[in-house]
């Protein structure tokens, strides 16, 4: 692993309506890691994910990209950069098909009409199943499909790094293996920097190099997933 940071916060400092969230919070993503973020409901951990995506306003802190400073992050300026955000939820829409939401994809990443379609051969390559319902609309997707659409479509923009807000929401073990099983070899081979948010700690530990722990707002924890999963307590309580 680089030791270069590909993504950092210093300080971060977001609320919502005047009440904080994050208070002076710090993380570092390296160049081809995978950072595991755990913590419990209402942490802040998808609002941290938000900021450094820039959907979020910042009231403090900074946030710097491969060392550079980022004056006011937006998400269009984020993409820009090659950072992909799949926000919490399927995210897909239901009357879509899946061809269609590629589409959309295509639109809102700004791929020129002659890349469009060695793009999605590409985004296919790494997710081959997504041939299987690729015509059928979204809402008639199972959950597990459906987070297979959405990470889809963020590769669209062939990203160096992914933030992943709870992919393995209401998906069993084996599906969230066929989920970010391919996104785990994409990485290693792209080197990408992925922050994955996880409540299924077990699973998500199999595919990353780091883990934080996140407490009202703090960064309370830090290790090696083998450190982690030796540790019962931690182990129970997440
Ligand atoms: N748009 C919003 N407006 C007001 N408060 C919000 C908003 N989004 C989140 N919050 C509050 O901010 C706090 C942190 O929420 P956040 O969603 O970041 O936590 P989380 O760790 O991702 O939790 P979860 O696992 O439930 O998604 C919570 O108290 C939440 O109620």
């Amino acid at each position: 692993m680089s030791l270069t940071n590909f993504l950092e916060a210093k300080n971060l400092k977001v609320g919502y309506g005047g009440r904080p969230v994050l208070d002076s919070f710090s993380v570092a993503l390296a160049h081809n890691e995978v950072l595991c973020l755990i913590g419990h409901n209402g942490a802040g951990k998808s609002t941290l994910l938000k900021a450094l995506f820039g959907l979020v306003p910042l009231n403090g802190g900074t946030i710097l990209l491969e060392g550079q400073t980022i004056d006011r992050p937006d998400p269009r300026g984020m993409n820009a950069a090659g950072i992909a955000l799949v926000p919490e939820g399927r995210g897909v829409f239901p009357g879509l098909t899946v061809a269609e939401i590629m589409r959309l994809g295509f639109w809102a990443n700004g791929i020129p009409a002659g890349e469009q379609s060695a793009r999605l051969d590409w985004v296919m390559s790494v997710l081959p199943m997504i041939k299987k319902f690729y015509q059928q609309r979204a809402g008639t997707l199972s959950g597990g499909q459906q987070q297979m659409v959405s990470l889809g479509r963020a590769l669209l923009s062939q990203p160096r790094c992914l933030l992943l807000d709870e992919p393995s929401i209401g998906l069993a073990p084996k599906l969230f293996q066929d989920l970010v099983g391919p996104i785990r070899a994409l990485q290693q081979e792209r080197k990408m920097s992925i922050l994955i948010v996880e409540q299924n700690v077990r699973e998500a530990l199999k595919i990353s190099d780091r883990v934080i722990v996140m407490k009202s707002g703090e960064l309370i924890r830090e290790g090696t997933p083998e450190a982690f999963s030796n540790n019962t307590e931690l182990m129970e309580l997440y």
